[in-house]
């Protein structure tokens, strides 16, 4: 039985894309260019196809803490009001598509805003996850968690070679809420997606694409971002309520279950990031990134010696 606040979704999606699709895609067509939330989402609207280009800049590492998700949020919302051609979802750095929730978020948080935080992070997988616009994920960089979810989120993953993606929240001392879980069982198999969770398993490009992670591998960003709108394109020739409502249908039981407990899952987040054990692994790792961040010069350095040792004792 669908619920009545998921009818009511329904219908307002029938709505949309019946009564005023072309109205508003004119709109669309008209302001085409490149639009900012905060500076820490752009979006750029092509003027040819009406796919979204949804940026997400939050240097260094777009970790997602409660102005870029609440940034991200009203860009979603805005796509759907616009009634969104597709959206492709991006990176604006060249290393890290979105390194997942801002730990200093979790750490030692502030209650109140650290409320504010976990509802808005709902917010964003609910509209994402939900959303009636196709979506595709360039992923131009590593995605641990959070920015594994948001890729996941998307129906096409396309990424670039020798990074990472993966759920790694168990090796963080954390348990993944259900719904990111659900949101792993929606994208690969049911026991890799196990193993995988309760690992914390980090994947490579190329190992993320034998289990289905991602859908394909590209060369560049520019090659990742062609890739998904030729995926987006597909839909051009199904008709758009057909396509939202199937969609929206097949998603339908995990998104009821967190719109039916979101307090309880806020409570559930509450009750882990008290805990002693938590505060002190995710301490231990705020320390550990900072440190690995500082030791970057000397590591590369070192990798330079070594590179030079090496093509000595070619020479000789
Ligand atoms: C309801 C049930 C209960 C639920 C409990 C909570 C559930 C929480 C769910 C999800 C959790 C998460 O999403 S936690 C975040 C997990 N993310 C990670 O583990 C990634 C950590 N980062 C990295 O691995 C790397 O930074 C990187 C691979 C993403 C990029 O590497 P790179 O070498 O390019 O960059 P640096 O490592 O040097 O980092 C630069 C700079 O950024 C800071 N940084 C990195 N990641 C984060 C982050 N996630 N949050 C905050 N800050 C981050 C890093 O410390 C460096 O900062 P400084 O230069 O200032 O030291």
């Amino acid at each position: 039985m669908l619920s009545s606040k998921f009818i009511h979704a329904f219908t307002r999606q029938i709505y949309h894309t019946n009564l005023i699709t072309s109205a508003t895609f004119n709109v669309i067509k008209k302001h085409n260019s490149t639009h900012t939330k905060n500076d820490l989402v752009l979006v750029d609207v092509n003027d040819k196809t009406g796919f979204s280009i949804v940026t997400l800049n939050r240097p260094p590492v777009n970790s997602l803490n409660l102005e870029l998700l609440s940034a991200f949020s009203s860009v979603l919302d805005d796509l759907h009001k616009n009634n969104s051609r597709g959206m492709i979802l991006t990176s604006s750095s060249s290393t890290v598509f979105s390194a997942g929730l801002d730990i200093n978020e979790l750490y030692k948080p502030d209650m109140d805003r650290v409320r504010k935080f976990w509802t808005s992070l709902q917010d964003c997988w609910i509209k994402l996850y939900g959303s009636s616009f196709p979506t595709a994920a360039a992923i131009n960089g590593h995605a641990p968690a959070g920015g594994c979810l948001f890729a996941m989120c998307c129906e096409y993953r396309v990424m670039l070679p020798k990074y990472t993606i993966g759920l790694n929240e168990t090796q963080l001392g954390i348990v993944a809420p259900t719904w990111f879980m659900a949101t792993m069982k929606n994208t690969i198999p049911l026991r890799q997606a196990e193993l995988a969770l309760t690992l914390g398993k980090m994947f490579k490009t190329d190992d993320a694409l034998k289990l289905g992670l991602i859908d394909e591998i590209a060369e560049n960003k520019e090659d990742a971002i062609h890739k998904c709108e030729i995926f987006l394109k597909k839909y051009q020739k199904i008709p758009q309520t057909a396509r939202a409502l199937t969609k929206q249908s097949y998603r339908k039981n995990d998104i009821m279950e967190l719109e039916n407990n979101r307090e309880a899952d806020l409570q559930l987040f509450f009750l882990a990031i008290s805990d002693p054990r938590v505060q002190s692994s995710l301490g231990k790792y705020v320390a550990f990134l900072k440190l690995k961040s500082r030791m970057k010069p000397i590591l590369e350095a070192v990798k330079f010696l070594k590179g030079i040792f090496k093509s000595k004792k070619k020479k000789n």
